[in-house]
């Protein structure tokens, strides 16, 4: 198997990308995606992405986590694919549209910040006195104190098997300093703490509203990979107009053969 490939993160969150729109690797197995994607034996990211030609958007951009599987949701992968998008000459920066397996999406990009419109949210729920709401990807937000210090991977693996079983869910764990919220988040699919979280830093900033610790609706967020924001308005008891704001930048290119 050969093909070319490249390279992109968001805030940290990294990806392999291949431009699909001729097809070719719609057999790869989880185990070859998974390889594909391992930091010692393979390139190395937290996802792989397949952008494609779609009838009713720009493209689709279909997403797998590192541990191989097709996945929900990935807003990071989202931001990083419209920046390879616009690299192969789709779409237009001010306008550009995709579908992901939650719909579809519109974005923008200038200067290298993607603007990435995000599905509306209609329902947050308790969940063992933390929150947990789906984003495009489901997510279970914490409040803790110190969040630089927290064991993230001990206890984001404990609530992702304890609390929701095989299916999993991603965990955030938050704290909000009256101007920004630390954000730092255990990925589903790639059973680690990654750099950042798209889907999660959204589910983040919209739990933060949902628990009236802060009325504002426009969050700056601080990552271990970078800064974004989340912007959205709360009517009718429901979060539309969600928009992820950050960077997303190119990395390298190259060819696997195996
Ligand atoms: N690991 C997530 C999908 C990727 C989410 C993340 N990379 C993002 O930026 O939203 C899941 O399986 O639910």
């Amino acid at each position: 198997m050969k093909f070319s490939f490249h390279k992109y993160q968001g805030t940290g969150n990294d990806f392999v990308m291949v431009d699909h729109r001729e097809g070719g690797l719609s057999h790869l197995s989880q185990e070859q995606i998974a390889l594909i994607c391992h930091r010692r034996f393979g390139i190395g990211a937290d996802g792989f992405i397949l952008i494609e030609d779609d009838p009713n958007a720009d493209f689709k951009m279909v997403y797998y986590n590192s541990d191989g599987r097709e996945s929900t949701m990935c807003g990071n992968g989202g931001r990083c694919s419209v920046r390879f998008a616009r690299y192969l000459g789709i779409g237009k920066d001010e306008h550009i549209t995709f579908t992901a397996i939650d719909g579809l999406h519109e974005a923008s990009v200038a200067d290298g910040i993607v603007s990435l419109g995000m599905n509306d949210v209609r329902e947050i729920r308790d969940s063992n006195g933390d929150w947990f709401l789906d984003t495009g990807s489901p997510h279970h937000v914490c409040f803790v104190e110190n969040v630089e210090d927290f064991p993230v991977d001990k206890e984001g693996r404990r609530i992702r098997n304890e609390v929701y079983g095989v299916e999993g869910s991603n965990v955030n764990f938050i704290e909000w300093d009256s101007e920004t919220l630390h954000v730092r988040t255990y990925e589903r699919g790639v059973e680690g703490e990654t750099y950042s979280c798209g889907t999660g830093v959204t589910a983040s900033a919209l739990a933060l509203h949902h628990s009236g610790v802060s009325n504002a609706q426009n969050i700056q967020i601080k990552t271990p990979g970078g800064n974004l924001s989340v912007s959205f308005t709360f009517e009718n008891n429901a979060y539309h107009h969600v928009k992820l704001v950050g960077p997303a930048q190119f990395v390298f290119a190259g060819v696997w053969e195996r």
